[in-house]
């Protein structure tokens, strides 16, 4: 689902954030992408998201080489790589059921099917019943899981997550983790970058570490 060749990320102002990346992601895996604040996490995630681009290598996403994938396919590509983010980006003054539509009538969805869906992805992560609440009304845990409806809404074959349970304790961090594992189980690949060592080093996926922009451990899972 995802392959690295020989990737780099250079930032004018900063030099490398990513130095010579190489891995594969098979369709349906679930890994982990952990590292210090800075040693690139989220410019690997972008890169896959296509809101970056590499200076030099290649990334391929579900077949597709992204450095060579015509303009007018972008928008086609991004819309199956669902992004979960650590800050949710939730809109404030709409409800949780209008925030979850969003991509949907980006997409041209239909009155009804949008309706059905929504209601589907709220239902898997267990707030059908907040569907007119706004966010502010929600506790942090909650508002993360309307991020990840969001993401999820639009059924991508890819799931990225950027620090996704960066604000939220222990307990409520393991349920993000554990409806995580229920998406892999029907099949969606999942790249998760995470510091919570602690929670993922229990749980039998790969855990992918950077340092300073270099991979420097890939351990299978158990
Ligand atoms: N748009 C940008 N312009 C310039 N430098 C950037 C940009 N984005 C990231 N960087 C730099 O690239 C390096 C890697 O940043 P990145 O955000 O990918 O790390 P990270 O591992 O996700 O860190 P954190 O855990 O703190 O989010 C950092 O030194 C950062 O300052």
């Amino acid at each position: 689902m995802i392959e690295f060749d020989h990737v780099h990320k250079r930032y004018p102002e900063r030099g490398e954030a990513l130095s010579d990346i190489s891995f594969a992601l098979a369709a349906g895996e679930m890994a982990f992408l952990t590292g210090h604040s800075g040693a690139g996490k989220s410019t690997l995630l972008r890169l896959i998201g296509l809101l970056e681009r590499p200076s030099r290598g290649r990334v391929v996403v579900d077949g597709r080489d992204l450095g060579a994938l015509p303009r007018r396919q972008i928008p086609l590509h991004r819309r199956q790589v669902g992004m979960i983010f650590q800050d949710h980006r939730l809109l404030a003054d709409r409800s949780v059921f209008d925030n979850v539509a969003l991509p949907l009538q980006v997409m041209g969805y239909g009155h009804r099917e949008i309706g059905r869906r929504v209601r589907a992805a709220l239902d898997h992560v267990g707030l059908l019943k907040r569907e007119r609440a706004t966010p502010v009304a929600l506790s942090g845990g909650e508002q993360q899981r309307v991020g990840i409806a969001r993401a999820v809404v639009a059924r991508p074959p890819l799931l990225l997550a950027d620090e996704p349970t960066g604000n939220l304790d222990p307990e409520l961090s393991r349920e993000i983790f554990e409806l995580f594992e229920r998406f892999q189980y029907v099949g969606v690949t999942l790249l998760i970058a995470t510091h919570d060592l602690s929670l993922v080093a229990r749980m039998p996926y790969r855990i992918m570490t950077l340092a300073d922009g270099r991979l420097v451990n890939d351990s299978g899972g158990w």
